[in-house]
C-alpha cells in the first residue's frame, strides 16, 4: 500500500494494533472535544500565497535552542513506543536522527534512556520530565539524561492529575507484563500493592508543583527548561520571569482537560506577550505540511508532532517513522513554495488571513 499522507498511517495502525493500545494513543479526555478541536482549528486558518517570487530553491532548515534541525517538525513526548513496535523507542531514536530532527523522549519510555542513546549516538534529543512526590527519582534521571547528552529538559506541566480517558478505563488499560517503564526499573516496581494507572504505581507525579519547582529544577541542572502544557499568556509571561529558555504551547493532545483550546489557538496570545524573549512551539492536531506552515505563520519556531509517530512506529517501526517525517518534510516544503516562502525566515503573519489574528 502507498502511503500518501499521515492520516494514511492512522488507519494502518487502527487496523494492525490491538484495541487496547489504539485506544490508548488515539484517547482524548471526556468527551475529547479538545482532541478534536486540535485539528479543526487548523482547517479553519486560511493561508494568504503569495506569488512570482522564484521558489526554484527552498530551504527548509531552522535552529532550535541554538541546534540546526533540517525541517522545523520534532517528535514529541509519547509514552510506551514498544507497544506500537518491537524496538518502541530505539526505532524513534534512529528515525529521527536519520532525518535531523529533534526527538522529545518521554519520562515512561519503554527502552531506557542508555538504550535510545546508544542506537543512535548522533542524534539530537530533549527528555521531558516530569516531577515526581519523591523528588529524588526526577534528580536522578535529570543527571542520568545531563550525562548521557540530552540537550534540554521539557517539563510537563499539564498532568497534575492523569486526565480521565473513557476508553482506558473500560478497556482498564496497563503495560502488558513483558514491558517497563525502562528509565524507573526496579523502582516502581517495588511497590507492588500500590494502586496501579496503566502499570504504573498511582500517585507517583506530584500534583502540588508549582513556579518554585522551576526554581528547584534549575537548581539541580544546567540545562536549558522548556516548558510543556502552557495555554494562557498569563502563564507564558510568568514562565519567561522564571526563566525559562522555552515553551511549547500545548493541551497534551486533548488527553488531560476537555474544553481547552486547541493549541493552534492559543498559539498568537503567547507569542505575542513573549515578543521573541524565548522560543515558541507548538504540538496538538498537525497532520500536514500546510498545519506546520501555518503554525509558523503564527509564531511557533517548530513543531511537534505526537501520534503521527506511533502511527509510523506500528506501520514499520524506524522505516515507517522515517516515511511519516519524510512526507511532512515534502508537504511542508510543497506548502512553503506554493505560498511564496524560499526559507522559513520568510514565513511570517502576512500569510495567515486577518480574521484569525
Ligand atoms: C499516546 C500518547 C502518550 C503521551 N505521552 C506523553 C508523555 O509521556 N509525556 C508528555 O509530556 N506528553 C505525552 N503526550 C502528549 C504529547 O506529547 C503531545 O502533547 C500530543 O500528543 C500532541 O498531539 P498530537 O498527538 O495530536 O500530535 C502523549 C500523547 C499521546 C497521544
Ligand atoms: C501515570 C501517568 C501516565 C501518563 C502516561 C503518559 C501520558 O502522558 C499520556 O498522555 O498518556
Amino acid at each position: 500500500m502507498a502511503m500518501v499522507c499521515l492520516t494514511d498511517f492512522e488507519e494502518y495502525a487502527k487496523e494492525h494494533l490491538s484495541k487496547a493500545t489504539w485506544d490508548y494513543y488515539a484517547a482524548g479526555a471526556d468527551e475529547c472535544c479538545t482532541r478534536d478541536d486540535n485539528l479543526l482549528a487548523y482547517k479553519r486558518i486560511r493561508l494568504r500565497p503569495r506569488i512570482l517570487r522564484d521558489v526554484s530553491v527552498s530551504d527548509t532548515r531552522t535552529t532550535v535552542q541554538g541546534t540546526e534541525i533540517s525541517f522545523p517538525v520534532g517528535i514529541a513526548p509519547t509514552a510506551f513506543h514498544c507497544l506500537a513496535w518491537h524496538e518502541g523507542e530505539v526505532a524513534t531514536a534512529r528515525a529521527t536522527e536519520a532525518l535531523n530532527t529533534c526527538y522529545i523522549t518521554s519520562t515512561y519510555s519503554t527502552c531506557s534512556v542508555e538504550e535510545i542513546v546508544a542506537a543512535a549516538p548522533n542524534g539530537y534529543r530533549w527528555f521531558q520530565l516530569y516531577v515526581y512526590r519523591d523528588r529524588k527519582l526526577s534528580e536522578q534521571i535529570v543527571h542520568r539524561v545531563e550525562a548521557l547528552g540530552y540537550k534540554a529538559l521539557v517539563l510537563t506541566v499539564d498532568v497534575p492529575y492523569t486526565g480521565k480517558r473513557r476508553n482506558d478505563i473500560r478497556n482498564q488499560f496497563k503495560l502488558p507484563p513483558h514491558l517497563k517503564v525502562k528509565n524507573f526499573d526496579g523502582v516502581f516496581q517495588q511497590e507492588t500493592a500500590a494502586p496501579e494507572e496503566y502499570g504504573i504505581p498511582a500517585n507517583t507525579l506530584d500534583p502540588s508543583i508549582s513556579w518554585k519547582d522551576v526554581y528547584w529544577l534549575q537548581s539541580i541542572t544546567r540545562l536549558p527548561i522548556i516548558i510543556k502544557g502552557i495555554l494562557t499568556k498569563e502563564d507564558a509571561e510568568l514562565a519567561v520571569e522564571h526563566g525559562v529558555q522555552g515553551i511549547i504551547v500545548s493541551n497534551h493532545g486533548g488527553r488531560q482537560l476537555d474544553g481547552g483550546p486547541a493549541s493552534i489557538d492559543a498559539l498568537s496570545e503567547i507569542v505575542d506577550t513573549v515578543q521573541g524573549r524565548i522560543e515558541i512551539y507548538v504540538d496538538g492536531g498537525i497532520r500536514t505540511g500546510s498545519d506546520v506552515l501555518k503554525a509558523l505563520a503564527l509564531g511557533a519556531k517548530c513543531v511537534f508532532i505526537g501520534r503521527p509517530a506511533v502511527w509510523g512506529l506500528a506501520y514499520k517501526g524506524e522505516e515507517g517513522l522515517r516515511e511519516v517525517l519524510q512526507i511532512l518534510n515534502d508537504e511542508f516544503r510543497l506548502s512553503m513554495a506554493l505560498s511564496g516562502c524560499r526559507n522559513v525566515a520568510e514565513i511570517n503573519r502576512n500569510l495567515i488571513q486577518c480574521s484569525k489574528l
